[in-house]
């Protein structure tokens, strides 16, 4: 008996030992315990306010551990090492769940593949959205086509004391990527099967981010075979997430349907479908999975933003009547608004970075991953280590924005009030930086800037006339805005 508690004994301190000599080889933070790291610190959805409390003791790079080692980057400089100067050491993304969870096929599409083929998948993209002339003029007649609609369908709502802008901004958001992928729109007052989509990537969405057993799941693979807990942990989400492939699956079919080799490509899928035979990395499964994260990303972020922009409105009555001001004065009540007017519109430009900085969808960063041994601010950081670039907590420094927490234009013109700031506008960083960066950017700075333009042009965004503004967000993998009835009063 002495004999197998003493061997016990002995695997546990040599487990133990172990332990914490791998610990040592990542940037300080603090102290995990071994198999569950720091999960007793804090809360899965809350990470990012964490990191703060972490980062004052600890600096600007430090190791969390969920259980598994989390390198976290919270300043501009340290980011910018990373993802630009050494941008090719931190090419990675996690490769298993959850985030193949949004795979079709292995190592598919552009957010979450890696190597060759997210090379391939993302030069490909790029090129198609630009051939449709993304961040220029087509794909500007494209968006202000869905605005023409959106503008139209507010104009219709009768009783404009209660509006609540949720589904409306992500109709208009999602008819720009779905006419460019699909080429084909929804009716305002036909879209429910756009609804579903939304209705189930929200839920996926918070509930990913809440679960303890998502973590788990993350360093030990095995909790996946498990009853109960192996379905709570990650077949409940696999089921959702397939339902929302098959939503692109279709929408891909239809336009194999009308594909013809000889003819100018109609919208993306065509134009992948005439690169494939020259490339044997261009496969089906490919462009379903391409067009499923163009689609997610296209469509949830810009759309958050602009529904989190009229809450800000609604609360910052200043700001809205000086972009209002702004806009008259330039273009008129009725005149028409295109990219071209942004260098006239200096006030509204910055409105719409305040907008992104304050409004930050992703509290947490897509994850990076090391693929060499490397360093950040002479942190040495092994091969193979999950990398957190916290755009979000950069954007919120009070060091560089001064009272953060306002929403103030203001920060980013100089005292003549119309020329750019380069010095704050340079850590406005909602897109990230380097060879992963956003790659719809072009895009969604015209949406944000003539959605938000466009609408302040024709109405007065308010509070709800019988409750308190509502700001707080739901704290899931995107910031997401509680509902609020705003009234809207023309202009
Ligand atoms: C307000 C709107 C948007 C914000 C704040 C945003 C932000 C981001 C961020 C932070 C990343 C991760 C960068 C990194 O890994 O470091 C990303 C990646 C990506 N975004 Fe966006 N995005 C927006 C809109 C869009 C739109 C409109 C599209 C498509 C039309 C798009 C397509 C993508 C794609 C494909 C990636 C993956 C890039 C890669 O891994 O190579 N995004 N975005």
């Amino acid at each position: 008996m002495i004999g197998i508690v003493s061997t016990v004994l002995f695997l546990v301190a040599v487990y133990v030992y172990r332990y914490y000599a791998n610990v040592r080889r990542y940037p300080k933070g603090p102290t995990p315990l071994p198999l569950i790291g720091n999960l007793h610190q804090f809360d899965p959805h809350r990470l990012h306010h964490y990191f703060e409390t972490v980062q004052a003791e600890y600096g600007d790079v430090f190791t969390v551990w969920t259980p598994c080692p989390m390198v976290v980057l919270m300043s501009y400089s340290t980011i910018k090492e990373a993802l630009v100067t050494k941008g090719d050491d931190f090419l990675g993304r996690l490769g298993q769940f959850p985030d193949n969870l949004f795979m079709a096929t292995e190592n598919g599409g552009v957010i979450f593949s890696q190597g060759e083929n997210w090379r391939e998948q993302r030069r490909t993209s790029i090129h198609i959205m630009r051939d449709f002339g993304m961040g220029k003029n087509v794909m500007e007649a494209q968006v202000k086509a869905s605005m023409d609609e959106f503008m139209k369908h507010l104009d219709s709502i009768k009783d404009k004391s209660a509006v609540d802008f949720r589904w409306p901004i992500q109709i208009l958001v999602a008819n720009v990527i779905n006419e460019v992928l699909f080429g084909y729109h929804y009716r305002f007052d036909d879209c429910k099967r756009l609804m579903d989509y939304a209705d189930t990537l929200t839920a996926q969405i918070e509930a990913v981010r809440k679960s303890v057993l998502v973590q788990l799941a993350m360093q030990f693979p095995w909790i996946a075979r498990l009853p109960v807990i192996g379905w709570l942990a990650v077949g409940q989400h696999r089921k959702s997430s397939s339902r929302l492939l098959d939503h692109v699956r279709a929408d891909v079919r239809r336009c194999e349907k009308t594909f013809s080799d000889s003819e100018e490509p109609a919208c993306f899928v065509h134009a992948y479908m005439q690169r494939m035979p020259k490339n044997d990395l261009l496969t089906e499964d490919q462009m379903v999975n391409v067009c499923g994260d163009f689609f997610v990303a296209g469509m949830e972020t810009t759309s958050t933003t602009l529904r989190w922009a009229m809450l800000h409105m609604a609360k910052n009555q200043r700001v809205q009547d000086k972009i209002r001001a702004e806009i008259h004065a330039v273009l008129g009540r009725d005149g028409d608004i295109t990219m071209n007017e942004k260098m006239r519109l200096p006030y509204t430009s910055a409105a719409v970075s305040e907008l992104q900085r304050m409004a930050n969808i992703l509290p947490l960063n897509v994850i990076h991953m090391t693929v060499n041994d490397t360093k950040v601010d002479g942190h040495a950081i092994p091969n193979g280590t999950i990398i957190m670039a916290q755009i979000h907590n950069v954007m919120k420094r009070g060091e560089i924005f001064e009272e953060a927490a306002e929403f103030r234009p203001e920060r980013f013109l100089m005292k003549d009030g119309k020329t750019p700031n380069r010095a704050t506008l340079e850590q406005v960083i909602p897109f990230s930086m380097g060879k992963r960066m956003c790659a719809g950017e072009g895009l969604a700075r015209m949406e944000l800037f003539l959605g938000l333009a466009t609408i302040l042009q024709k109405y007065r965004i308010l509070p709800p006339k019988d409750a308190s503004l509502d700001m707080s967000p739901v704290e899931a993998s995107i910031y997401l805005p509680k509902a609020n009835n705003l009234q809207m009063i023309p202009v």
